[in-house]
C-alpha cells in the first residue's frame, strides 16, 4: 500500500498513483485492494483504509459476511454511507472492476473530463459543443455530448423548467457526465444550468481539474435577436412563463475555466474558433494525452 497518495478532498475511493506508467501527471483510479483470503483479512484491509474513508464497524462486519456468502463479492468494498451529503440506503456495496479508469485512459490516449457549457438559450452552447466534438474527433479524441434539449427527450423527459426540476435535470446530467469521464471520454454537457449552486454540485462530483466550466458570455440582447426557436418571442408575449433571462434568473459563473465572450460576429467569435479555445485549454492541462 506504500506510495499511495490519497486525495483527502474526495469523499470516495479515488486516489492518485504518482509516477504510475512513467507519467508525472497524477492518475486517478479506484484503489485496488488485494482479494482477501478470508473474512478476518478482509476486515483488516477495510479497517486499514479507514484512515481515508471512514466506515462503521457495522459495515465492516456486513462486508465480511457478504464476502463469505457470495465469493463473487470478494473484491467489493463498503462504500461511504454518505455521498454528496445524501444518506444512502444500507447494504449497498461498491463492486470493483479489474480495469480502472487509468487503464481506459491509456487505451484511449486521453483523459476523461467534463466540459460543462453554460449560458442563456441562444448563446451558442449546442453549436460550440458540436464544433468541439468535431474538432476533437478530427484529432482522434473520443467525446460524447449531453445536450440539455436532447436529454430532456429521454432520461429527463419527466422534468419541467421550475427551479427544482432544473436542479434535478442538472444533477442527473452531472452524474451521467461523471460516468462518461470515468470511461475516459471527454464528455461535453451543454445546458443552460442557470444556478451556480447546481453547477458547483456537479463540479464537486469530479476530481479537481476534471470539471471544465465554459461560460457562453453572450448578451441577452444578442441571444434574443437570434431566437432560432422563437421562444424569447413567446416568453416576451407571456406565453412561456419562467423563461431564463426573461422572468427566470441566470447566474453567470464568477470563476470558471473558460469564458467565450461574444464581441461581435467576427472570426474570433466563430464556433470553430471557440472550440479551438477550449481545445487549447485541454491541451495545456494534459487532457489530450493518455
Ligand atoms: N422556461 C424555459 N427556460 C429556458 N429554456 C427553455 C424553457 N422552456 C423551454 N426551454 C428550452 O429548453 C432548453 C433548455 O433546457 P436545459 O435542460 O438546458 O435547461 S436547464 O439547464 O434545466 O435550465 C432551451 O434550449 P437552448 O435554447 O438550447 O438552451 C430552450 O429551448
Ligand atoms: N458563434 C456564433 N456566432 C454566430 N451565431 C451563432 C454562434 N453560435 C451559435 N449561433 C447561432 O445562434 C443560434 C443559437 O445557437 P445554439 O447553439 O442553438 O444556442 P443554445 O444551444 O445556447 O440555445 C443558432 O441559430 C446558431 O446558428
Amino acid at each position: 500500500m506504500e506510495g499511495l497518495a490519497i486525495r483527502a478532498s474526495r469523499p470516495s475511493f479515488l486516489c492518485s498513483l504518482p509516477g504510475l506508467g512513467g507519467n508525472s501527471q497524477p492518475r486517478y483510479g479506484f484503489l485496488r485492494l488485494p482479494a482477501p483470503s478470508n473474512a478476518a483479512e478482509n476486515t483488516k484491509l477495510v479497517a486499514n483504509s479507514a484512515s481515508f474513508h471512514p466506515i462503521s464497524a457495522v459495515n465492516v462486519s456486513a462486508q465480511a459476511s457478504l464476502t463469505a456468502d457470495f465469493p463473487a463479492l470478494s473484491e467489493t468494498k463498503v462504500k461511504d454511507e454518505r455521498i454528496n451529503g445524501e444518506e444512502k440506503p444500507e447494504n449497498i456495496v461498491w463492486h470493483e472492476s479489474s480495469i480502472c479508469r487509468c487503464d481506459r485512459q491509456q487505451l484511449l490516449q486521453q483523459k476523461g473530463c467534463v466540459i460543462w457549457i453554460t449560458g442563456l438559450s441562444g448563446s451558442g452552447k449546442s453549436t460550440v459543443a458540436c464544433a468541439l466534438s468535431k474538432a476533437l474527433f478530427e484529432r482522434g479524441k473520443l467525446t460524447y455530448t449531453l445536450d440539455g434539449d436532447n436529454v430532456r427527450h429521454g432520461l429527463n423527459r419527466d422534468l419541467t423548467f421550475k427551479a427544482e426540476d432544473r436542479t434535478e435535470n442538472i444533477r442527473r446530467i452531472g452524474e451521467v457526465a461523471k460516468l462518461f469521464a470515468d470511461v475516459g471520454v471527454i464528455c461535453i454537457a451543454s445546458l443552460i444550468s442557470p444556478y451556480r449552486i447546481d453547477r458547483a454540485a456537479c463540479r464537486s462530483l469530479l476530481p479537481e481539474g476534471d470539471f471544465v466550466e465554459v461560460f457562453m458570455d453572450v448578451p441577452l440582447s444578442v441571444c434574443e435577436s437570434r431566437d432560432p426557436k422563437g421562444l424569447y418571442k413567446l416568453a416576451r408575449a407571456g406565453k412561456i412563463k419562467g423563461f431564463t433571462g426573461i422572468d427566470d434568473p441566470y447566474e453567470a459563473p464568477l470563476n470558471c475555466e473558460v469564458v467565450l465572450k461574444h464581441t461581435g460576429d467576427d472570426d474570433s467569435c466563430s464556433p470553430r474558433q471557440m472550440a479551438e479555445n477550449i481545445i487549447s485549454y485541454l491541451q495545456s492541462k494534459g487532457y489530450l494525452e493518455g
